[in-house]
């Protein structure tokens, strides 16, 4: 997949293939810019068709064969089966939307649903996540709740619908260790319960640990290993995922001036390098 600027291709991800079981969790993983949101996105449906240039042999969901591209709408549509959540709620909501509208778009009245049915669905689906007070809560704005909230909406939104798969880029980097550790543990009980596979984005090496079965680890835009996140420490893995693991701190690190560092800001290392 190449970004289009100025008219010319600017490769971003190549090369790229897996395939994920449902309630399955898969991390991608990698240093920044080496194509983990670029990939995420593409597999969302969310690069519209003059962004950038993709080509895929084959793409499926749940079986049916999908068409990679976004189509020509200037807002590409969200893909059927696949919902994404993002880092910043507050971007990522409609800030003059209410709670009950944002929940109206994604589960619309219609084809023998009533509006009183969506409006109990998005009182369940509030409850789930653990807003209290949904009756309340349903009529603010994005504003009005707290940061934790607003993450909790954004994942009942995009769980409502019981998508093949969520994708979850850098769901808690925003947030303190113990929010984000209840915010990951709900993500988790929820998709297990749905059998919705999860695709964690993240730099967090132990994150991926905790939380997911198998990783993906992408270097400037290629695959660099695919493999159980149990064996990423494995000598068996490639030369570069080695030297990432070698470059995870260890609460034995005392030293902060010689913690170990990934040397591949020059994309012709074929190699990454560790310094120490
Ligand atoms: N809209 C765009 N137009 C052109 N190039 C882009 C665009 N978005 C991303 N890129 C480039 O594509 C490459 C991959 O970026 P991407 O954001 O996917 O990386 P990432 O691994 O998700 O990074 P981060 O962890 O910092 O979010 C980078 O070189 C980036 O500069």
């Amino acid at each position: 997949m190449s970004y289009i600027a100025d008219g010319e291709p600017i490769p971003a991800v190549h090369g790229i293939s897996f395939s994920l079981a449902p309630s399955e969790r898969l991390a991608i993983v990698g240093e920044s810019g080496s194509g983990k949101s670029t990939l995420a996105t593409a597999v969302a449906g969310l690069i519209p068709w003059y962004v950038a240039e993709i080509t895929c042999e084959s793409a499926r969901i749940g079986g049916v064969p999908v068409e990679m591209r976004a189509g020509r709408d200037v807002i590409p549509r969200r893909r059927k089966g696949v919902s994404m959540i993002f880092q910043d709620a507050m971007t990522s909501l409609d800030p003059v939307a209410s709670i009950a509208h944002q929940f109206r778009t994604v589960l619309p009245a219609g084809h023998g649903t009533t509006r009183a049915q969506v409006r109990r669905t998005t009182l369940e689906w509030l409850a789930k996540v653990g807003i209290h007070e949904p009756d309340r809560v349903v009529k603010l704005h994005p504003h009005e709740l707290s940061g934790g909230m607003r993450q909790r909406v954004m994942i009942a939104l995009a769980l409502c619908s019981a998508p093949k798969a969520l994708i979850a880029d850098e769901p808690t980097s925003a947030l303190d260790a113990s929010l984000s550790r209840r915010i990951m543990d709900l993500i988790l009980e929820l998709t297990e319960e749905l059998g919705t596979a999860l695709i964690i984005i993240t730099h967090d090496v132990d994150l991926a640990r905790t939380y997911t079965d198998r990783t993906l680890v992408l270097s400037h835009g290629e695959m660099q290993d695919l493999c159980a996140t149990s064996e990423l420490s494995s000598p068996e893995r490639s030369a570069y995922t080695r030297a990432l693991m070698r470059c995870v701190p260890r609460i034995t690190d005392y030293d902060l001036d010689t913690l170990p560092t990934l040397m591949t800001s020059n994309p012709s290392h074929s190699i990454a390098e560790v310094i120490s």
